[in-house]
């Protein structure tokens, strides 16, 4: 079920109303017919904290558009763990460093973030340092608010380099990955921008940017055949629900998880890459749950958005051997799935513990799905780990 997010709430219900109905047709944005309405509020106490973080990641995510629709070689480099980046991850950490400084500046700031400038700071990429500054300068200038725009290179690469905190489990810190699923990013495919606030070791709010990322649900697409309208913005607060709205800025919808109790009617997502989960271990559980539907494979944390409005009931994610999760790849979407009615945990049903630094520690794998199914999926991923790990 999908309500409206007015964000007006000190109005009466018939005025608030009365302010919404009319901008259910901007922009012709029709919420889908068998979605039913109903006025909510969601004032929280992160509330300027959540404005401030919608912002910088439609900003981000206008900046990776311009790069993704006339990408070039030179735009493209390989980091030290042979994992690529390009000028819209550096570009993309510099918009939101820099746009929730200026948002919110009474507060101390402190940034978890994917990226650091070392490689572009080497006289061989002057050119890439160019590019990048004035990428931010022209993102920024194109927002009305941001109007003026004189940024040095050395302001562009400190705002990058903000990120890195180490996090933990005191005080606030804003947890971003400037481009979830920079692989899915350079084939043209899925990607996000993925922003999160902790709060003593808590995440309290997240926003996910999907650009491309159709408004109407994928159930049953496949990565490779998705039509229609994109570009969603999904965002939640701790204690006040997921709302989903599009990036070019229509209203917002509350938005849910799958109620599907019976797993054999289940679909699940995974990592579009082989590289980044075991396939063979997912193809196991599936086969254990009866789930009859193929896996949908997508690129990045747009599988927690499409969970969090019911387009699937499941996503697994089981790195291979050696890999360690980072808690800006899952912080957002985490927080996205749960205040939309979800769960998500380890392989052995812990919670995601974000407080300990810049990675998770987990046991295997990360589940995610409604409360009802968690119980059954447990148990199939209990099982097929212990097969696995008799097998070898
Ligand atoms: N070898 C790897 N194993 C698992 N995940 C990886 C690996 N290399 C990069 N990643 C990260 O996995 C996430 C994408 O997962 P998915 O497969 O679900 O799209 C990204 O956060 C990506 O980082 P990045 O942010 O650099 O793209
Ligand atoms: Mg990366
Ligand atoms: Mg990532
Ligand atoms: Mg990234």
């Amino acid at each position: 079920m999908i309500s409206v997010n007015c964000g007006l709430c000190t109005l009466k219900p018939q005025i608030k109303a009365h302010l919404l109905f009319p901008l259910f047709s901007s922009k012709n944005k029709t919420l889908p017919s068998s979605y039913s309405v109903k006025i909510v509020s969601s004032m929280s106490s992160y509330d300027k904290e959540l404005a401030a973080a919608k912002k910088a990641a439609s900003l981000a995510a206008r900046l990776c558009q311009k790069v993704q629709k006339a990408l070039v070689r030179s735009d493209v480099q390989s980091k030290s763990d042979e994992s690529p980046v390009t000028v819209a991850d550096y570009g993309s950490q510099a918009v939101v460093s820099l746009v929730l400084q200026k948002e919110i500046p009474s507060k101390p700031f402190s940034l978890v973030a994917e990226e650091d400038s070392a490689d572009i700071r080497l006289d061989a990429a002057k050119e890439t340092r160019e590019r990048i500054t004035k990428l931010v300068c022209d993102t920024l200038a194109s927002d009305e608010s941001c109007s003026v725009c004189n940024l040095s290179q050395e302001d562009v690469l400190s705002a990058i380099d903000s990120g890195k905190s180490e996090g933990g489990s005191r005080g606030r810190h804003w947890v971003l990955d400037p481009i979830d699923g920079t692989k899915g990013f350079l084939r043209g495919d899925q990607y996000a921008i993925a922003l999160a606030l902790l709060d003593e070791g808590r995440v309290v709010l997240g926003v996910l940017a999907c650009p491309n990322l159709p408004l109407k649900s994928i159930s049953g697409s496949s990565q490779k055949n998705l039509h229609g309208e994109v570009g969603c913005l999904f965002y939640a607060a701790v204690g006040s629900g997921t709302y989903m709205q599009s990036l070019d800025g229509s209203s917002a919808v509350k938005v849910q998880v799958s109620a599907i109790d019976n797993t054999e009617e289940a679909s699940f997502f995974e990592s579009y890459e082989a590289a980044h989960s075991q396939h063979d271990l997912t193809n196991t559980i599936a086969r254990k749950l009866g789930v009859k539907a193929p896996p949908v494979r997508i690129d990045s944390q747009a599988k927690y958005g499409a969970l969090s409005r019911g387009d699937g009931a499941i996503y697994l994610r089981f790195p291979h051997k050696g890999y360690q999760e980072k808690i800006w790849d899952h912080a957002a979407g985490c927080i996205v799935v749960t205040e939309a009615g979800g769960v998500a945990t380890d392989a052995a049903g812990n919670p995601l513990d974000f407080s300990r630094g810049r990675y998770l520690d987990l046991d295997t794998g990360i589940i995610v799905t409604n409360q009802k199914l968690m119980p059954q999926l447990l148990k199939a991923v209990k099982e097929s780990l212990e097969e696995k790990s008799s097998s070898l």
